[in-house]
């Protein structure tokens, strides 16, 4: 009998039906080769093999099977499932995500598959040589270099000292684990004192023999706390510490666990920028085990790593960005989500619109392993859930070691302004605790949530102010380059000599970003060295990289940045946390600014006193009375959340309602007016009162396109998958509809 198998494609569309080759065997999760249209193939997988003939006349034939082995197993189907069906795409978008892009090639050729080519990379292993793993020869080697040589000394005492403390390690150890720099290396292997071979990665598995930190008192009690929890049969809780409480040693310990019992441990990170630092702590600590998986691999690095793990027996730890969730662990038992509440766990563009932490949730149930998720922080979300008793938890409420949590003092702008003791975007207090930081040899972090030298220009005569043609937004100022800039489509345009409106005078930038910051505090403190973070300094993974290592290593004084400082960094010589201007954090017209606001003002004074007593952060605003603002002050978690729980609740919203937002585009406002107010006439007819809107977005014209939106809000305790379904099929009908074809839908399941 004639088989077929419906194979999911790369594309916004349901799986299509092809016939399986006679004698061919073809089973679910496999990858295969179709060809599509005259001439283009794809790679799709395989969904379902069935033997009902679909009823199209030219039933094409699977052109061949790609890999071994099934890329997907049973498990990561159902969560590529879930995917789709509750962010309401297809699930050839979740594929998108999910698989490396060079697995799922298309063009004009058959030509770009070939399996073959991934074999695992090589790696350079280290060791001391044969002669130095006798003692006496090695200190005598060690004496030589101590004075001459004091980097290739260093070398030989990291090498000698990788194995057991007792003894000189003979053991190799891959060169990218080594402090030690390429050239040390070199120099050292010239003189015949380490020899280094390049081989085939290996990955150690089995045995325990990670050398773990010893906890204290409280980090045990809380480690044994997350331990009662999974063992009562939680599959998630919440491990909420203070910043600088230890929670990566928690984590440690129970990854630790899971490895030494042959199963895979899954460490989610909300961002690239975080996992460097992260990834470099975990080597230290697991070696070899540590598989790192985000953007900045090469697509090669990435495809070998998926492959890798698929054939896997187990025993593996990946540090990871969002889409790690669709990595092929096979023997998954633990997935930890590093600052659980931050909003980069959700893809907003393109589809899928996902949220990986509670895809997390979703993927640790299917495969029966449990979820950890880790904040100072937690989303309300989650801390709810917890409080209710859905979700274990454990607390860390100290500093590790002698650090306290850092001093926060309110500096009133306005009263600062008024008595003449500001300069430029600074506040006496602050500049005076800089000053002081400095003399003192210590390091200071400064936080400005905006990039760019000023969010706007402005003509003081007429009030003119440069906008995007494209995008109803102002232009930003960029001083290097003296350019205007577009944040949401990249439009440039320079600075007009005149006013272009009255003519009368110049534009002058107003307001101010990282840029002008970094300006300014360079004439205050000529002496300090002074870098920047922030997208625009960014430009690569090895700018990043050197300004974080710049930093570290004290050659930099003073780091400027945007919300790229706040996340989880670890810099011992910081004693000072600036926060230039509060008040658009605490002013955001979003139901979720006051939490974000405290999160992120509670993420960046994390950043000071981590080491040393003493740590201080100054908050600027022109309004210290502000609630979030004493909450910071009072760094009072459970007030913030209670505060906004209640208005929630009152109000409706998240997580006492589920939001789904719909966003309508289109080149003709007019064409976009009528199908927003079609739809949500229709959507009333099944919602009532859940349906908000039409409303207009902060941006309502973006790269030419109007936008227009509706917000649809769901009780918790309502069946969600029936109002995606009676959603999905108005979306359906809307889309049908001859007159509004052309206007786009993005449907966003739980926007942030
Ligand atoms: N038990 C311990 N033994 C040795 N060092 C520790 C211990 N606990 C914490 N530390 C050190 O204290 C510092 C802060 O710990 P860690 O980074 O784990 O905290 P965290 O809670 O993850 O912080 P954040 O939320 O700010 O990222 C680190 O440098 C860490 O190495
Ligand atoms: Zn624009």
């Amino acid at each position: 009998m004639l088989r077929y198998a419906d194979i999911v494609l790369p594309l916004a569309q349901p799986a299509y039906t092809f016939a399986v080759p006679e004698g061919a065997a073809v089973a679910a999760g496999q990858a295969v080769a179709v060809q599509f249209g005259p001439r283009k193939f794809y790679t799709g997988i395989v969904w379902r093999v069935h033997d009902r003939k679909p009823d199209f006349k030219r039933i094409k034939s699977i052109h061949r099977v790609l890999y071994d082995a099934p890329l997907l197993s049973a498990q990561q189907m159902s969560l590529w499932e879930w995917v789709a069906s509750y962010y309401m795409c297809s699930v050839g978008e979740v594929m998108r995500v999910a698989l490396p892009s060079l697995m799922k090639p298309s063009g004009d050729t058959e030509e770009e598959f070939s399996d073959d080519e991934f074999r695992p990379r090589t790696e350079c292993y280290v060791a001391l040589s044969r002669e130095l793993h006798d003692e006496t020869a090695f200190h005598e080697a060690c004496e030589k270099l101590e004075r001459r040589a004091p980097k290739q000394y260093e070398a030989l005492l990291e090498l000698a000292a990788a194995g057991d403390e007792t003894r000189i390690s003979t053991g190799e150890v891959a060169r990218r684990l080594l402090r030690a720099d390429y050239a040390v290396l070199h120099a050292l292997e010239r003189k015949k004192l380490i020899v280094c071979t390049e081989r085939e990665r290996t990955v150690e598995r089995g045995g325990s023999a990670f050398r773990l930190p010893e906890l204290t008192a409280h980090q045990q009690a809380a480690l044994d706390a997350l331990r009662g929890e999974f063992a009562a049969g939680k599959t998630t809780a919440l491990l909420q510490g203070i910043t600088g409480s230890g929670k990566t040693e928690i984590y440690i310990h129970l990854i630790a666990e899971v490895l030494a019992r042959g199963g895979d441990v899954l460490l989610l990170v909300p961002e690239i920028a975080l996992t460097a630092q992260l990834i470099a702590r975990m080597e230290r600590i697991f070696g070899s085990r540590v598989t790192p998986y985000h953007s900045k691999l090469t697509n090669r690095r990435r495809t070998e790593t998926y492959l890798r793990l698929n054939r896997s027996e187990g025993g593996e730890f990946v540090v990871g960005v969002r889409s790690s969730i669709f990595l092929p662990l096979k023997r998954l038992q633990l997935i930890i989500v590093d600052e659980e509440h931050d909003a980069s766990y959700k893809q907003t563009e393109p589809a899928p619109r996902y949220n990986a932490r509670d895809c997390a949730v979703v993927m640790a149930r299917l495969v029966g392993g449990r979820t950890l998720l880790g904040s100072a922080t937690p989303s309300l979300e989650t801390w709810l859930n917890a409080a209710s008793g859905k979700y274990g938890r454990a607390e860390l409420s100290e500093r590790y070691g002698d650090a306290r949590p850092p001093e926060i003092l309110v500096s009133d702008t306005l009263r600062a302004a008024k008595r003449g003791e500001r300069k430029a975007h600074f506040n006496k207090l602050l500049l005076d605790k800089i000053g002081e930081a400095l003399d003192r040899g210590e390091q200071v972090m400064l936080f400005q949530n905006r990039r760019g030298f000023s969010p706007y220009v402005e003509c003081t005569e007429c009030g003119w102010t440069a906008r995007c043609p494209h995008c109803n937004v102002t232009l930003t100022y960029h001083k290097s380059g003296r350019k205007l800039v577009c944040h949401y489509c990249g439009y440039t345009a320079e600075v007009p000599a005149k006013c272009p409106s009255c003519k009368v005078t110049d534009v002058i930038p107003m307001g101010f970003g990282t840029e002008k910051v970094e300006e300014e505090i360079a004439k205050i403190f000529p002496e300090a060295r002074i870098a920047r973070l922030d997208r625009d300094s960014v430009t690569s993974e090895k700018a990043f990289n050197a300004i974080i290592a710049d930093f570290e290593a004290r050659k930099t004084d003073i780091l400027v940045g945007t919300q790229m400082i706040t996340k989880g960094f670890d810099f011992g010589g910081v004693s000072l946390v600036g926060i230039l201007n509060a008040d658009n954090l605490v002013n955001n017209p979003d139901f979720r600014a006051a939490e974000r606001a405290f999160q992120l003002m509670m993420q960046v004074a994390g950043r000071a006193g981590r080491r040393a007593e003493g740590g201080e952060v100054v908050i600027q605003t022109s309004e210290p009375g502000h609630p979030v603002i004493r909450q910071v002050v009072a760094g009072d978690f459970g007030a913030m959340a209670r505060a906004q729980l209640a208005e929630r609740e009152a109000f409706f919203y998240p997580p006492y309602a589920r939001l789904t937002s719909l966003t309508l585009r289109h080149r003709d406002p007019v064409v976009l007016r009528q199908g927003i107010m079609e739809l949500a006439a229709r959507l009333r007819v099944r919602f009532g009162r859940r349906v908000l809107g039409p409303m207009t977005p902060p941006v309502d014209r973006i790269r030419g396109e109007y936008l227009a939106g509706l917000l649809l809000k769901i009780e918790s305790g309502a069946s969600s998958a029936r109002a995606r379904e009676l959603l999905a099929a108005e979306l359906k009908t809307f889309s049908e509809n001859p007159a509004f074809k052309a206007v786009t839908v993005v449907v966003n399941v739980d926007p942030q």
